[in-house]
């Protein structure tokens, strides 16, 4: 881990050059280091114009400059930010003065990072954080937004609370067992409780997939036999010329993939050789990764000419095939299909496009989802714990249990609770009367 009492800086804004470049510094010696560029700190929080100066007396730049005081900052310690021009080299000097006033370039990460350690975000939110800023769909932004400033985080704490509530109630009937004030059986209404609670954190695992389509993409692969028009379509929906497209059938052997943006959603298409039984070693490997994209599929996108003799359903047993006929403007309509399509004509695309975006939708949960696989094996190993609270028989174990299934949860967060386990016997039964 890299130092924590060090003072950082770096460019936080993007590639230069660019109109404005925000250098950001964080640490002890920030307001130091800016006294030291501009003569005067303004007062908090107000942008203010500042000639910047170099050691040697001369002006590197005009720019504003904000002072954030820990520890009311991004990352909770003494802030300063530098929006200067966009000039690469005005950054190389103001680096080359910064790190001559004792600061050092930033790790990646590092800012967010000390947030996480001031308190200031929990790890939820941090990677909530890291997804809105590599979001390129409208949907992979909400699904962020939601995680890094919505009820993500909250959600999975309130769960850890009223795990170690109900621990709070069975602590309070092992130990307090013989004292009046400690309500009988409250057993049967603590365990009703964390079956509920465990079936509400089943159901959210199970709405998994829609986080990982948001995030991932949802992975539509056309399939079909050579020829069909496999690469033609994959060229139609990216509008532009992808894959290499020939009327010689076996032309496409990799796996080809292209990013669209459909309706918000990310969809990636993948193109892929042919199926057929061939004696060509490299079109027989080009036909393995087919198979193998199939199966990892969302959806398949089952390709066939209009006027081919139909086909031996190859693709039962997969979860969503949507069966489209191809070469519509040679061949003319032809009802075995789900949907017809020309690339010549551009007929049935965007009735192809609303299709694969009705399909995705299906999986659609909202946007209270785990989305990312260390959350969601934090939240099994949670269930799990549940599990054995609920089957179990001696009340000690069971209350262990249902600890670690607490401190499961808050690993997600990275804020394991300092238990409030007496707190809440005290509230409630006055023991310590
Ligand atoms: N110029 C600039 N824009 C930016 C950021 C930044 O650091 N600088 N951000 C950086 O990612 C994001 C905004 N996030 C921020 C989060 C908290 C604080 C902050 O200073 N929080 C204090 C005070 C809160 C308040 O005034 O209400 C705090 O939490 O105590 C600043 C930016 C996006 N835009
Ligand atoms: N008229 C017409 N021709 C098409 C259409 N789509 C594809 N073709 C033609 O069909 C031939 C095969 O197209 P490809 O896209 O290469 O077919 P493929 O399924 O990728 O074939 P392989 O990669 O060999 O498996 C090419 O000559 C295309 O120009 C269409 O909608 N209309
Ligand atoms: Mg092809």
């Amino acid at each position: 881990m890299p130092n924590t009492s060090d003072s950082i800086f770096a460019l936080s804004s993007g590639t230069l050059p660019a109109g404005v470049a925000v250098v950001r510094m964080s640490g002890p010696k920030s307001f130091q280091a800016l006294a030291a560029l501009t003569a005067d700190v303004p007062p908090p929080r107000q942008a203010m114009l500042r000639a910047l100066r170099g050691q040697t007396g001369d002006v590197i730049d005009h720019g504003l400059v904000v002072t954030f005081p820990a520890p009311h900052s991004f990352t909770g310690e003494d802030c300063v930010e530098l929006h200067l021009h966009g000039s690469r080299a005005v950054f190389a000097r103001i680096s080359q003065e910064l790190s001559l006033l004792g600061l050092r370039l930033a790790e990646a990460g590092e800012f967010s990072r000390r947030a996480f350690e001031n308190g200031k975000i929990d790890l939820v939110e941090v990677e909530g954080l890291a997804d809105l800023i590599s979001a390129e769909t409208e949907m992979q932004r909400k699904l962020a937004v939601e995680q890094g400033f919505g009820g993500q985080s909250q959600l999975y704490m309130d769960w850890a609370r009223r795990l170690t509530h109900a621990r709070a109630l069975i602590e309070a009937e092992l130990d307090f067992v013989d004292e009046d004030d400690i309500p009988g059986s409250v057993s049967d209404r603590v365990w009703a409780d964390v079956a509920a609670l465990s079936a509400e954190m089943t159901r959210h695992i199970a709405a998994a997939k829609t986080g990982e389509i948001i995030r991932d993409g949802y992975k539509v692969v056309i399939a079909g036999p050579p020829n069909a028009g496999k690469s033609s379509l994959l060229n139609a929906l990216a509008q532009r010329d992808v894959a290499i497209v020939t009327d010689i059938a076996g032309t496409t052997r990799d796996v080809l993939h292209v990013d669209l943006d459909l309706n918000g959603f990310l969809v990636r298409v993948f193109d892929t050789a042919g199926i057929r039984d061939t004696d060509d070693i490299v079109e027989r490997e080009g036909v393995r990764r087919a198979i193998t994209a199939i199966d990892q599929a969302d959806l398949v996108i089952q390709l066939q000419e209009i006027d081919s003799p139909p086909q031996q359903d190859k693709l039962q047993g997969l979860p969503e095939v949507l069966n489209v006929g191809t070469k519509v403007d040679i061949c003319g309509q032809a009802q075995r299909f789900d949907l017809c399509i020309s690339v010549v004509t551009g007929e049935g695309l965007d009735q192809l496009r609303g299709e694969i975006t009705a399909r995705l939708k299906q999986h659609w949960t909202g946007f209270s989802v785990p989305s990312r696989e260390r959350h969601i094996s934090h939240l099994r190993e949670a269930t799990e714990f549940i599990k054995e609270a609920l089957a179990g028989h001696h009340l000690d174990l069971r209350s262990e249990s249902l600890r670690a299934a607490a401190s499961a949860l808050g690993r997600i967060t990275g804020r394991v609770d300092v238990e409030q386990l007496l707190d809440v016997i005290f509230s409630q039964f006055c023991v310590g009367k």
